[in-house]
Order: C-alpha cells, then structure tokens, then sequence
C-alpha cells in the first residue's frame, strides 16, 4: 500500500513509497548523476528543490561525511527508484522527506516534456493526496524567492587557508569543493556573505573577485551584481554556475530560464581555443542568454548553451559547469589555477 504522494503541476498524483516521512513542495528537477548522491543532496545549489534520481538504485556506497558540500542537505524532498536504507536514515535525520518505489521514468519524462515544475509531496503514514495537492498549492515559483541567499550563505566572513593569493568568494551557496580547490593552489579564501557590500569587499584587500554558485535565479542576487559592477577592472572577476550567470548580468549581459536544465555528471563541453570537449558536472536551471561585454568562449556540446565566458581586456573568467568536480569528472579542474594566474599576475603588473 502507498503511503506517499507526490502532486505534480500536470494535475496527475503519483504514487509511492515513503522512505522520510514529512511533507514538502519544490521545484521539481531531475539528475542524470549515478554516483554523488551524498555531494549532490549537500549541494546549496538545489535549496527549495525537490531531487529526483534518474538513476534507479541511490546509495549503494553508503554515506560518508567527508563527502559533503556543505553541513546540511538543501532539496526539500528526494525523489529515487529505490533508495538504500543508508541514505533513508540519513534523510530522516536530516528530516528531509523522502520516497521511492516509483518509476521515475515517467517523471522524467514529464519533467523533459513540460520542463522543471511545481511539486507538492506528503509522505508517512498519515499521508494523503490532498495534503499533497495542498502543498503543491503553497508552492512559490522559484524566481520569487527573492532572499533565497540569506538560505545559504554564511552569516559572517570566514578565512579558509593561508596562501600568497587572496581570492574574496561571495557565498551565494558555496559548495565546500570551491574553497578546498583554492585552498589547495595555495590561496587564502576569504568567505564573504551573499550581501557584501563594496566597502566591505575593499577592506579585504583581494588579488580576485569571485561568484559562487548558488540556488534559484540569480536575478537574486542583486549585491553581487554590483559588486562585480564596482570592482570590474580594479580586479579579477571569476564565477561558478550562479557566479557565471551573475557576472554576465553585471556586465550588460542577459539569463532566462532552461526547460528543465542540465544536472548530471557527463555534460560535454567544447571549448573554442583548444577544440577540445571535456566532460562536466553540472547543476542548473538558468543559462545565460546574452553575455554582455565577455565573450563565449565554451558551449554544451548538446544545445550550444554558453558554458565558458572570457573577458582578456578585463580579466574575467567564468565557468556555468562544476570545475570542481565534486561529483564528476576531473577534467577541467585547472580553471582553479587559470583563476589564480590571473590573479598573480594582477599583482606583477601592480607591483611594476
Ligand atoms: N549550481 C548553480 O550555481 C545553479 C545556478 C542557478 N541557481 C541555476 O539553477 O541555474
């Protein structure tokens, strides 16, 4: 017997099995991952979204805490074929919803068909479609949470490392792999809140400016908008996902919303210079549309959405996939020494 329910936007219920009890609502996504479910489900990234796993079997290595992004799990709800007892235990006391024993093909397909929609969950055994349907009625439209940031992002600067080369990162939703990855190339990582103003960034003195990824439009993300604005020029500008889609916007560039978006582990992606595709993590649901004063320079093999912008004359550098690998594929981890080259070589010119 089901004892949980999931409301889509299409006006079917679908039946399954609860494996976290709890009610929920999201923005339906799917990924086509199969493996990092541990990085993915503490990934910023997808707070207010409900995670379903293409992929039929999750959890069959465990949870292990050294593979987390972040000290929580963000989707409101996960959604798999067949969970483990691993990962439903720890969903449970995390107090994230959760189901499986659905088949989720068909709301792959529906998500493919009608792109990323509104779902309403109830799962345990009080359960009911209405509860379902009621939650599904409260769900907000992803671009109207406006302070999504505030949900994710330190609350107080933080200082990880203690390198030659000072990187601020505004934390729209950083995962932790982004810090580690510019700790390890020797930098001193400067954790800034969502909301930083330009006077504050300036006391940090950086040798470089950098957007994190984050959940939601980065519309949102007004504050570092203008940071990106103030400081173009003065420094080095490199983003993540979010970060790629907010330095676009700030130098007069446009995002729109994707059907559905890319979240999996093989997104192949060309770059122009070299003629090379590699493969990219991905997770997201805008793209940008124009890009203003940068200049693409890396595309999605699969519908030529930009994946690499490029600025020489200002220095900036931006990557809409995850260089940082966690999960996925190590292929373009030297973005992270790309960034800090840039940075060193800022101070040079300075310096003489
Ligand atoms: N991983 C990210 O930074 C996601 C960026 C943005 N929230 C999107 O969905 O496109």
């Amino acid at each position: 017997m089901s004892d949980a329910y999931l409301a889509l936007e299409t006006g079917d219920v679908v039946e399954a099995n609860a494996r976290s009890p709890g009610q929920a609502r999201g923005e339906l996504v799917f990924t086509t991952a199969y493996t990092g479910y541990e990085e993915s489900l503490t990934d910023p990234s997808y707070e207010a979204q409900v995670l379903t796993f293409a992929y039929p079997l999750i959890g069959n290595y465990g949870v292990r805490e050294e593979r987390f992004e972040s000290d929580r799990v963000h989707p409101s709800a996960v959604v798999a074929r067949e969970l483990t007892d691993d990962v439903a235990e720890w969903l449970q006391s995390e107090g994230v919803p959760a189901v499986d024993g659905l088949d989720t093909r068909d709301l792959v397909l529906d998500i493919r068909e009608g792109g990323a929609m509104k779902v309403g969950i109830a799962a345990g055994p009080d359960a009911t479609p209405e509860a379902a349907k009621a939650q599904l009625e409260d769900c907000p439209h992803m671009s109207d949470l406006t302070d999504i940031g505030s949900r994710v992002s330190v609350a107080e600067p933080e200082v990880h490392g203690d390198g030659d080369v000072d990187v601020a990162l505004v934390d729209c939703g950083a995962k932790g792999s982004i810090v580690s990855s510019l700790v390890e190339r020797g930098a001193t990582v400067h954790v800034l809140p969502y909301d930083t103003t330009p006077a504050e960034l300036a006391a940090v003195e950086p040798d470089v400016l950098f957007i994190s990824n984050g959940p939601g439009d980065p519309a949102n993300f007004e504050a570092a908008e203008t940071l990106v604005s103030e400081f173009v020029g003065d420094l080095p500008v490199a983003g993540i996902c979010l970060g790629q889609q907010v330095v676009a916007r700030a130098l007069g560039g446009t995002t729109e919303k994707m059907d559905f978006g890319h979240r999996g582990v093989n997104q192949p992606v060309l770059d122009y210079d070299s003629g090379r595709v590699v493969m990219t993590t991905q997770n997201h649901g805008y793209t940008v549309a124009e890009p203003g004063d940068l200049e693409v320079t890396q595309i999605n093999v699969n519908d030529d959405t930009p994946e690499g912008l490029d600025s020489e004359e200002l220095d900036v550098i931006t990557r809409q996939y995850h260089p940082e690998a966690n999960p996925g594929p190590h292929d373009s981890l030297d973005f992270f020494d790309d960034v800090l080259a840039l940075a060193s070589s800022r101070t040079t010119v300075t310096a003489d």
